[in-house]
């Protein structure tokens, strides 16, 4: 029985071992009598080479004509060889072709080809091996996680999509029909992952949030993977020492697992390397302070956003804090700051190198009046978080947790251009094809 191994098995030390491959062509390549096609599968690529004279005539002519994408799998013998990427070759004796391509619509460095391009053919563009890259490294931090949040004692829960309001604001809710009355898409599990809390203490889960954003930034999706936390008896300074250690150990344990990947992203890991608690944190009114000694036009009071962030990022070497935002600029669950009532307890975690917000957390307003009240200052209903509302009546307790956008984390540890490359199919406002 041949053995099936993948590209990335091969070795110079299988020298005369007889194998057999299943891939894709990567190149297809003519000298003389030879063809060199490099198959690629999900590990890497590994060269072969189909030798007139081994293999049939029929094979070597259709083996000529054979291109990239080409489904294939191929018998032969390994051949260590230095000129081979890897080291070693696999010399054919037989080619099965499953499906010959002529024509593939991308072109073989897909960077030479338009971002548009690449998004109308996304379904044919995530076998190129950068993007598959980033899809390990994005797998990677969620296995990293669920380490972590396991050997921590969090409960994953499973919270609901479809939803009654807002968490985040109504201006960027996604609306649908539900039967005989009105939906959204949920923009975070946060209301839910509460009322979790009271039976599982501390629980987390990752749903897809939706935003109906019309800002078209480098850092906006419509549809993102949204990692959440929410904690009993944890105040906002337990929450911060928790995302740090949990970001710290995804980062970390992602270089360990996924350096080649990261490597091929980026060449300085420093800002990577010095990820690891405590991270630094300084206030919204030194970020103010910073921001306006760098030039920046801005006041107390003023939200700061990616312009504002970026520029705060070249202050640090590795993510950090901001915390004490003004109440006015934030979400109507967040506990005011009892020593200063402008403020709440918030804080978000900023990624270096420009990237800015990749989480947004607080802790929450417990006591039901004073939440009733900033739900009117907000213009909502109170009926409408009725259910929210008895959570701070049968044993509050102080809470706290936090969102953590998945895909921004990606962008920063792969130093992407844009927010889009970090997700499978991207879903923005001018685009939800394929
Ligand atoms: N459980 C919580 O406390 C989460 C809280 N309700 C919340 O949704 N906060 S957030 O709006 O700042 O979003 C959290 C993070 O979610 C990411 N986020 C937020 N909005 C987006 C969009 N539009 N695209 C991509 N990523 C996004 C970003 O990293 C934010 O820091
Ligand atoms: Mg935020």
């Amino acid at each position: 029985m041949i053995e099936k191994v993948y590209c990335a098995e091969v070795k110079p030390d299988m020298d005369g071992k007889k194998v057999r491959l299943a891939g894709w062509v990567y190149t297809n390549m003519r000298v003389g009598k030879k063809v060199f096609l490099w198959i690629r599968d999900s590990t890497g690529i590994v060269q072969t080479v189909v030798a007139r004279g081994v293999v049939d005539e029929e094979t070597f002519n259709t083996a000529k004509k054979l291109g990239r994408e080409s489904s294939v799998i191929v018998e032969g013998i390994v051949k260590a060889d230095e000129r081979a990427p890897g080291g070693a070759e696999v010399h054919v004796e037989r080619l099965q072709i499953i499906q010959a391509v002529s024509e593939f619509p991308i072109p073989e460095n897909p960077e030479q080809a338009s971002p548009e391009l690449l998004l109308d053919l996304r379904h044919l563009h995530l076998r190129s091996p950068k993007v598959a890259a980033i899809m390990k490294v994005k797998a990677t931090l969620m296995q990293a996680a669920r380490e972590w949040l396991l050997q921590d004692g969090w409960y994953e829960v499973f919270p609901p999509i479809l939803v009654t309001g807002a968490v985040e604001g109504g201006a960027t809710l996604f609306k649908l029909k539900y039967f005989d009355r009105y939906a959204y898409l949920s923009q975070s599990a946060q209301l839910y992952l509460e009322a979790a809390i009271f039976g599982l203490e501390k629980v987390w889960s990752l749903t897809p949030s939706f935003r109906a954003e019309k800002s078209r930034t480098r850092r906006h999706l419509t549809e993102f993977w949204h990692l959440e936390l929410e904690a009993a008896w944890m105040d906002l300074w337990d929450i911060m020492k928790v995302e740090e250690e949990l970001v710290s150990y995804m980062v970390q344990r992602t270089l360990e697992l996924r350096r080649k990947e990261i490597e091929t992203f980026r060449d300085d890991l420093t800002t990577l390397k010095n990820t690891e608690p405590p991270f630094p944190r300084i206030s919204y009114d030194e970020a103010i302070e910073i921001l306006q000694s760098k030039g920046v036009n801005i006041e107390w009071g003023d939200d700061m956003g990616a312009d504002e962030e970026r520029i705060l990022t070249q202050e640090f070497d590795r993510p950090f804090f901001v915390y004490g935002y003004p109440k006015h600029i934030k979400a109507f669950y967040m506990k005011e700051d009892p020593e200063d009532p402008r403020k709440v307890l918030a804080a978000d975690m900023l990624a270096p190198e420009g990237y800015g917000e990749i989480i947004g957390g607080s802790q929450r307003e417990e006591d039901w009046e004073k939440l009733r009240q900033r739900i009117i200052e907000e213009g909502m209903d109170p009926k409408d978080y009725e259910w929210y509302l008895d959570l701070r009546k049968y044993g509050s307790v102080p809470h706290s947790g936090f969102g953590l956008g998945l895909e921004r984390l990606v962008a920063w540890i792969l130093k992407l251009d844009h927010i889009r490359w970090a997700t499978l199919f991207p879903r923005t406002p001018n685009r939800i094809y394929p």
